[in-house]
């Protein structure tokens, strides 16, 4: 692995393979979370949809399996598709059949978006859980924010550079008091997602965005390089738009989608490799 510290409070890890990938970020979630039961006495964590959930195996072998405190974790996430919790688009589905079935942690500790109500309803109702963890500090609180502090945020990004279910130039991207807001037309079906907003994505503590594949290379560069916005950019890219309040991001990328960033130009100071 190459890592790389391009900006202040984040890091871009770079991999050879799948498999070097998912051990590292077993290892990193693992770190996260540790950290996290021992300040707070829990762990939250909220989960993507997409190719995100393959990443997680090695978190469900050994030896995090067994050494993890588990019961300590509280399970959210950042975004769902308006589908029953049984659709294959479903991202409840996806992490339950490849992530959560699989490790020992408490049914009651899983937060999902409900999947019988309006996508307005849905993210009302899942707002207001959010509002109650947070009374009772399951989940942090932001200082500086009053958002919701996550303990980690696991995003995947497309290759039009969306994280959650925020698209690029859409208006939830310009939202500031919403914790969790619903769109009705993203542009990559089903239409109707729920999704948590950029202030409760950058007040996390830490962020993790995945890419893989050389579709995702050209948003990569655009959304970590230091080029400045100018009359010729297009949209800020959402992803670009993570830039945590307080906490860390760090990129878990393998060669292909790294394969657009100009390490030679001074923007990312390698100070590890492996
Ligand atoms: O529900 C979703 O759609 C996800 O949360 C989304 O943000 C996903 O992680 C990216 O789209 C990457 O997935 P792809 O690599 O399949 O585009």
């Amino acid at each position: 692995m190459a890592a790389y510290e391009p900006k202040k409070n984040s890091e871009i890890r770079i991999f050879e393979s799948s498999d070097e990938m998912a051990t590292d970020l077993a290892e990193y979630i693992s770190q996260v979370s540790e950290i996290s039961v021992k300040e707070r006495g829990y762990f939250a964590i909220a989960l993507s949809g997409g190719p995100l959930v393959s990443f997680l195996r090695k978190l469900c072998e050994a030896p995090y399996n067994k050494t993890l405190d588990w019961s300590k974790w509280y399970i959210f996430w950042s975004d769902e598709r308006a589908v029953a919790k049984n659709h294959a688009d479903s991202n409840y589905k996806s992490m339950k059949e490849g992530f959560l079935s699989k490790v020992p942690i408490l049914s009651s500790h899983v937060y999902s978006i409900n999947d019988n109500a309006t996508v307005e309803d849905a993210a009302t109702d899942y707002e207001f859980v959010i509002r109650q963890l947070v009374k009772v500090r399951t989940i942090g609180v932001s200082e500086s924010t009053d958002c919701p502090k996550f303990d980690l945020i696991l995003l995947g990004m497309g290759s039009d550079g969306h994280v959650a279910s925020l698209f690029p130039k859409h208006q939830a991207l310009e939202l500031k008091d919403d914790w969790v807001t619903y769109i009705t037309d993203s542009p990559q079906p089903p239409p109707e997602r729920i999704t948590f907003t950029l202030p409760v994505i950058n007040s996390a503590s830490n962020i993790a965005i995945l890419a893989t594949g050389v579709d995702k290379a050209t948003a990569v560069h655009l959304a970590v390089s230091d080029c400045r916005d100018g009359p010729d950019t297009p949209a800020p890219l959402p992803a670009r738009m993570v830039q945590p309040t307080n906490g860390k991001l760090v990129w878990f990328l393998d060669n292909a989608a790294a394969s657009s960033l100009d390490m030679s130009d001074g923007a990312y100071q390698q100070h590890r490799e492996y």
